[in-house]
């Protein structure tokens, strides 16, 4: 089936709005209401060094959620090559490219938003990122966010990774619209900055999306704990993707995609097997939650203010 979509649509429409220049525009509303539930679907897939498979799988897995109906499907970090810093540059594809066709197609195909997890990304200088596109029902690209923080840790005794051996940093803080609300999205580490989320919150986000893949050492100690975290400080609605555990691969994923409600509980969470963890969101609990325990609204904004760069 052919669905070839261009990715020039996506680059007027981001050019125009200027991530993260689009102040204001936080309370906007399609024809005038947001939808007050969203049925939201997180794939926590394996990942193998099979570039295509990986897509096949995504692509068996969201056919055979069909029935589910859902409105939103998100897949892990990196989902589409192995979590290594020498296979970045070697698996990485300019946008537009293969699997962002093949993404798109899905979508479209599904009828559904895809947040796509993330996939290295190389642009026209030969640099490479690690980046999180999403897609809208008819396929086109909706939101681009490039890992802004890359993950170059040390742990003693523990785990080690840098990032920035072969990866460049993104620059733009990513949120989207949708008939559900508005949207944030940023990719696993970039979840240890409060700083971001809560910028995404006050340009407006309701949910935050997020594919991840913490390890070993840090997934059991903070990836729950960073998501009930935000999902607490921003009253917002936290989704965390991970790639299923491989205790054959070089880096082990913990696995663990998690939703976190705006009151800080954990609604649902996988283990580290391969699964899909399917719910619906009730958006107007967000609202309720803000209104019960203003905690937005009662910042002292005329002591202290948090801007991102314009
Ligand atoms: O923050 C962590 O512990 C894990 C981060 C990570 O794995 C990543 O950014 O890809």
């Amino acid at each position: 089936m052919s669905c070839k979509i261009s990715s020039f649509w996506y680059d007027i429409f981001n050019n125009q709005r200027a991530l993260f220049g689009q102040g204001g525009r936080g309370k906007m509303k399609y024809g005038g209401v947001w939808m007050n539930s969203i049925k939201v679907a997180l794939l926590q897939t394996h990942v193998s060094e099979k570039k295509e498979e990986n897509l096949s799988v995504v692509r068996e897995k969201l056919r055979a959620l069909r029935a589910e109906k859902p409105d939103l499907v998100t897949l892990p970090e990196m989902f589409n090559c192995p979590y290594q810093t020498d296979q970045f540059p070697v698996y990485a594809e300019p946008q537009g490219g293969e699997s962002w066709q093949a993404l798109s197609c899905m979508a479209k195909e599904e009828g559904i938003y895809l947040a796509a997890g993330s996939v290295p990304e190389v642009d026209e200088e030969g640099k490479v990122y690690n980046t999180a596109y999403v897609f809208d029902r008819q396929g086109r690209q909706i939101a681009k966010h490039r890992k802004m923080h890359l993950f170059d840790i040390n742990v003693t005794g523990g785990q080690y990774f840098k990032e920035s051996d072969t990866l460049t940093a993104g620059d733009a803080i990513t949120v989207f619209d949708t008939e559900f609300g508005r949207m944030g999205i940023c990719i696993c580490f970039d979840i240890r900055f409060p700083e971001l989320s809560r910028l995404m919150a006050q340009e407006g986000a309701r949910l935050i999306l997020i594919p991840g893949a913490f390890n070993m050492t840090t997934g059991p100690a903070h990836w729950e704990l960073s998501f009930r975290a935000r999902a607490l400080d921003n009253q917002v609605y936290m989704l965390g993707t991970a790639p299923a555990r491989d205790e054959k691969s070089s880096y082990t994923s913990w696995g663990h995609s998690i939703v976190v409600n705006p009151w800080g509980e954990v609604q649902a969470q996988l283990d580290e097997k391969e699964g899909c963890l399917v719910q619906e969101l009730n958006l107007d609990e967000i609202d309720r939650i803000r209104r019960d325990l203003p905690l937005l609204s009662s910042r002292r904004l005329d002591l202290y203010q948090l801007r991102g760069r314009r």
